[in-house]
C-alpha cells in the first residue's frame, strides 16, 4: 500500500495536459481557456455617458445655469457637432459624449422649456462619464489556464472575440464490471443490483469539464473484460469500476496485466478506496476504482478530479483543504487516511455515524469529506480538522 499523496503523484505521471481546439464563443462556457486572449479594442471605445441627461461643459455647470439644446447623442447614434459655450446636447446612457462636452447633468436635475434647459441641482461632483477604455484597453488580456465562467464569456464577447482557444475535453471511458449489475431502468434478477457508480462518476466528470463515455457493463469473465477493454478506443483515460479486490471474480487487474498493462501501483493506504490500481494499457492511462459505490465516488474526488484538472491544463495544484471544528468527538484513526462522509453545519463539521462504503444515502447527504491522517489520535469536539468540500 502506498500513501494517497504518492498515488496521486503516480497518477499525474500517467497523464499530461491535452492540446487545444477552437470553439465558437457561445460554446466556450465551462471550457478551459488554452492561452491568453487579448482585446482588440477599447471598451468603451469612446467616452460614454453613464446616465440619461444633458452633455455640457463642466466649467459652466452651476445651479440656475442655462443652456440651449443643439442636438442629441443616443446609443449607437452620436452627435457629430461640437458643444459650444452655453450649449448642450441631449444625451442618453451609453451614448458618446460629444466633442466640447465633459460633463453630463442628469435629466432629473434639469428643467426644460422648449430648447432651453436650466440646471436645478446642487450636487455636481459626478461627471457621469465613463472614460474611453474604462473597462479594458486594446491589448488587455484574459489569462489562459482558467475555466471560463459566465462572466468571462461576457468579457470575451465584449472584447470582440468570436472564437476561443480551449483545451480539448478529456475523454474518459467508464467500464463497470460485474455479473450482478444491470442498468438503471432495467429489471434486475434476484441476485442483481443496479449499476450506480458509472452514473455518479459521469456526473462528476462532466461537472469538471471532461466528457465520459459509458462502455457496456463487462461480465466477470476474462473474455468479456478483454472485449470491454478493446472498446475503450482512444480515450484519454480508461476508468474501470469494481473487480479490483482479491476475490475469485475480481479479474480486472489480472486481465489488464495479461493484456500488457504496465502497473503504476496497486492498493492505497486510504479508506475507502484501498484496492485502487493504475497503470498504462496499450498507451492509454488506466485507473481501476474499487466497486463499492462510495469508494468509487471518493476516489473520483481524490484522484480522478485532480487528473482531469491536470489534463485540462489547470495544473497539478489540489483545491486547498478547508478547516472546521469537530461537532462531535472521533476515535483513534486506523493506518489508512480516512475520507469520512461528513456534513458542514455553520463552522462545525460532523462525520456521519455509519461510514460503510456501500451507503449512497449517506454520500448524498454529505457535503464534505473529513480527512483524517493515518494513525490520527482521538479527537475531541471543538478540535480543528481538515475537510474537502464535495
Ligand atoms: N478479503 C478481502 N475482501 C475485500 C477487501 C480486502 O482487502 N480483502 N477489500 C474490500 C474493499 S476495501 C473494497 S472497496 C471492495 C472492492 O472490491 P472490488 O473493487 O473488487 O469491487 P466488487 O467486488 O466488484 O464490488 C464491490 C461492491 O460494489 C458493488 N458494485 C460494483 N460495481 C458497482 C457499480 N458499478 N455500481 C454499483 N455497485 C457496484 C458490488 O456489487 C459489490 O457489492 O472489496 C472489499 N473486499
Ligand atoms: O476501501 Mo473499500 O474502498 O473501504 O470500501
Amino acid at each position: 500500500m502506498i500513501p494517497v499523496a504518492e498515488a496521486r503523484q503516480r497518477l499525474f505521471d500517467l497523464v499530461a495536459p491535452l492540446g487545444s481546439e477552437t470553439v465558437p464563443l457561445a460554446e466556450a462556457a465551462g471550457r478551459v481557456l488554452a492561452g491568453d486572449v487579448a482585446a482588440t479594442r477599447d471598451q468603451p471605445p469612446f467616452a460614454a455617458s453613464s446616465m440619461d441627461g444633458y452633455a455640457v461643459k463642466r466649467a459652466e455647470v452651476e445651479r440656475d445655469a442655462m443652456f440651449r439644446v443643439v442636438g442629441e447623442s443616443a446609443a449607437g447614434h452620436g452627435f457629430s457637432g461640437r458643444v459650444g459655450p452655453g450649449e448642450t446636447v441631449r444625451i442618453f446612457t451609453g451614448a458618446p459624449v460629444p466633442d466640447g462636452a465633459d460633463f453630463v447633468v442628469i435629466q432629473e436635475e434639469v428643467a426644460r422649456r422648449g430648447e432651453v434647459i436650466t440646471l436645478t441641482g446642487d450636487d455636481y461632483r459626478n461627471a457621469n462619464i465613463r472614460p474611453r477604455g474604462a473597462d479594458f484597453r486594446s491589448g488587455t488580456a484574459l489569462p489562459g489556464g482558467r475555466r471560463l465562467a459566465p462572466g468571462d464569456i461576457a468579457l470575451l464577447a465584449s472584447m470582440n472575440i468570436g472564437t476561443v482557444p480551449v483545451t480539448r475535453r478529456p475523454v474518459l471511458a467508464l467500464l463497470a464490471t460485474g455479473d450482478e449489475l444491470v442498468m438503471p431502468g432495467d429489471t434486475p434478477g434476484p441476485d442483481q443490483i443496479v449499476a450506480s457508480n458509472s452514473f455518479g462518476l459521469k456526473a462528476m466528470i462532466e461537472d469538471l469539464g471532461a466528457s465520459a463515455r459509458m462502455l457496456p457493463i463487462a461480465r466477470d469473465t476474462e473474455n468479456s473484460l478483454r472485449t470491454a477493454f478493446d472498446l475503450a478506443g482512444d480515450a484519454d483515460l480508461l476508468v474501470t469500476i469494481g473487480g479490483a479486490s482479491v476475490g475469485d471474480h475480481d479479474l480486472v487487474g489480472r486481465v489488464a496485466v495479461d493484456l500488457g498493462m504496465e502497473q503504476a501501483f496497486y492498493k492505497v493506504a486510504m479508506r475507502p478506496g484501498k484496492p485502487l490500481m493504475a497503470g498504462r494499457l496499450r498507451g492509454t492511462a488506466m485507473i481501476g476504482l474499487p466497486g463499492n459505490p462510495v469508494s468509487a465516488m471518493v476516489c473520483g474526488h481524490v484522484f480522478l478530479a485532480p487528473m482531469i484538472r491536470l489534463m485540462l491544463g489547470l495544473g497539478a495544484d489540489l483545491p486547498p483543504l478547508r478547516q472546521a471544528r469537530l461537532a462531535a468527538p472521533l476515535g483513534q484513526n486506523g493506518p489508512r487516511e480516512h475520507y469520512m462522509r461528513a456534513l458542514i453545519e455553520g463552522d462545525a463539521v460532523r462525520a456521519f455515524d455509519n461510514q460503510d462504503s456501500s451507503l449512497l444515502t449517506v454520500l448524498s447527504q454529505a457535503n464534505a469529506l473529513l480527512i483524517r491522517p493515518p494513525g490520527d489520535a482521538p479527537r475531541d469536539a471543538g478540535e480543528t480538522v481538515d475537510y474537502l468540500p464535495i
